[in-house]
């Protein structure tokens, strides 16, 4: 089978402080999220500028990965689109379209099995394909990545420069704490390709454990962050916040927060890490140094190219764990019956 293009897929993320609000509408559509919650989230972007780093940091991982494709004789144009905000995956498959693309590969900037990190890109290929109509190409979206080696490397090697930051006395019995975006129970509870809940979660432990065991570090913790949605509706937690204070009354001097939820410097890391769990490590006395996301390392631009690689040539998956990847579909179908 021939592929004519790759559609890479992500989030998308205001770039001036008029669309902070309308993005976030977009983000939050029917989904409960408390007026409160969006207007303190807005105030993080508008720290910014009301610029989110998403959209530019994509753009870097594409001129890079569009350099390893000639490099591999790949000459797949890459285009981009997102969920939420412009350029929006509806125009951009509908300019893919009109450029006569028949069958394109996408990449969705997610390592994650799960309804945020899967079902709700599987949703929107299906989405932005309707809206096309006829013309619309055949889009086959590549699996989840969450136990990748390159992927695995590139956060072990941050992993490791993060502990080199850190004041030496306190850097041997610094406290490795993962971090990934907190997501409800309900949604977590749902199987995956296995059958098996906790889909999400069980991935992200396996990928703290991978990138630990690679980092060489023996002890450390996963804990979520950025959890949206009324306080009524409980969410996957120790928050990173609350685990900051509970590691200093264990009198932990000092912790590497790596962000391994997160592809790359998203609001979300800028923001809700290097300010409000900074602060707080701080305010305790705790050393803190935060991890670089894999995003730009050459090896997850490599990984990508890898994963082009596997689906054309049918090579095995190179990955770590046993527990599955999924997320491999065309046109927007699910995993498997009941999966993301
Ligand atoms: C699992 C997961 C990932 C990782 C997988 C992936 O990467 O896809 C992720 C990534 C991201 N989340 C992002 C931003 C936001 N997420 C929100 C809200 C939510 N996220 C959720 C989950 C996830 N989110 C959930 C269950 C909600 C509740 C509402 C809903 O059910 O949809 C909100 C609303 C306001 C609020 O925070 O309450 C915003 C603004 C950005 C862009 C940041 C930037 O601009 O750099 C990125 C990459
Ligand atoms: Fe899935």
């Amino acid at each position: 089978m021939s592929f004519d293009a790759l559609l890479f897929l992500s989030f998308g993320g205001p770039e001036g402080p008029e669309e902070v609000r309308p993005f976030l509408e977009n983000v939050t559509r029917g989904r409960g999220v408390p007026e409160q919650r969006l207007d303190a989230v807005a105030e993080h972007y508008h720290h910014f500028g009301g610029v989110s780093p998403i959209n530019r940091l994509n753009r870097e991982i594409m001129a890079a990965l569009e350099t390893e494709l000639s490099t591999r004789g790949r000459h797949l144009p890459i285009y981009f689109g997102n969920r939420n905000w412009h350029p929006l995956v509806e125009d951009t498959v509908a300019r893919m379209a009109d450029d006569g693309i028949g069958r394109a590969l996408v990449f969705a900037t997610s390592a994650w099995g799960g309804y945020s990190g899967c079902k709700q890109y599987h949703e929107d290929i299906a989405r932005a394909r309707e809206a096309v109509g006829d013309r619309a190409p055949e889009l086959v979206k590549l699996r989840q990545f969450y136990d990748h080696p390159l992927f695995v490397q590139a956060n072990a090697d941050a992993v490791g420069r993060a502990y080199a930051r850190l004041d030496p006395a306190v850097r041997d019995q610094a406290r490795l704490v993962f971090t990934a975006h907190s997501v409800p129970l309900s949604a977590d509870e749902q199987p995956g390709a296995d059958g098996q809940p906790h889909w999400y979660s069980r991935q992200v432990a396996e990928a703290a454990r991978l990138v630990a065991h690679d980092a060489d570090v023996g002890t450390y913790d996963v804990v979520w962050q950025s959890r949206s949605g009324p306080p009524s509706v409980p969410w996957l937690e120790p928050d990173i916040c609350d685990h900051l204070g509970e590691l200093h009354a264990k009198d932990v001097g000092a912790v590497v927060v790596s962000p391994i939820g997160f592809v790359s410097d998203h609001l979300e890391v800028v923001w809700d890490l290097d300010n409000e769990a900074e602060e707080k490590a701080a305010e305790l006395g705790l050393g803190f140094a935060r991890a670089a996301t894999a995003g730009t390392d050459p090896r997850f631009t490599r990984m990508i190219a890898d994963l082009v690689d596997e689906h054309l040539e049918s090579q095995p998956a190179r990955k770590l764990s046993t527990l599955p990847s999924a997320g491999c579909t065309t046109n927007g179908a699910p995993c498997a019956p009941g999966c993301c």
